[in-house]
């Protein structure tokens, strides 16, 4: 596995799910995980101390609300790690984006958007941190981004 997919909570899956899905689009292998910095601390300094020896090169973090999981996944490991602020109800997620993005300086999170687009991207972005040492994973990248473009050209006109 090349990329640990944690949140913290099971509710969390119909999110992070978007990550799981664009990593297998792209052929990237990860695991997933439910970790809390909140209800399970001593399972997610295991988790993110450990990451590095078990073969994980990027991990992705989402969580809702006070969403302390991926600056504290940050804080165990030297390893990227990019952030997911999962859409809460009592806030829309905003409470999770400016949790996850005001890291102080010296750690660092990288923030992606709210939300599913978020998930996405986050995948995304793991594979084309992997693919800069990966060829098969850029050639899958550079796939990806080809196809989307070209169903645009093909589909220029919005009401058909
Ligand atoms: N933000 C965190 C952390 C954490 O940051 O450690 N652990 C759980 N949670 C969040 O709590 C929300 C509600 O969780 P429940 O649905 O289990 O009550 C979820 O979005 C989860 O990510």
């Amino acid at each position: 596995m090349t990329v640990g997919i944690i949140m913290g909570s099971k509710s969390d899956w119909p999110t992070m799910t978007h990550a799981a899905q664009m990593l297998d689009s792209l052929g990237v292998k990860y695991e997933t995980k439910v970790v809390s910095a909140h209800r399970t601390p001593h399972l997610l300094a295991d988790y993110a101390e450990s990451a590095k020896d078990r073969g994980i090169k990027v991990i992705i973090a989402g969580a809702g609300g006070a969403a302390h999981l991926p600056g504290m996944a940050a804080a165990f490991t030297s390893l990227p790690v990019l952030g997911v602020p999962v859409q809460s109800k009592a806030l829309s997620g905003q409470d999770s984006l400016l949790s996850i993005v005001q890291m102080p300086k010296g750690i660092a999170v990288g923030t992606l958007a709210i939300g599913n687009a978020g998930a996405a991207n986050a995948g995304l972005l793991a594979a084309q941190i992997l693919a800069t040492h990966d060829e098969t994973i850029m050639a899958n990248v550079e796939k990806f981004r080809a196809e989307q473009t070209q169903t645009i050209l093909d589909n220029p006109d919005p009401a058909e």
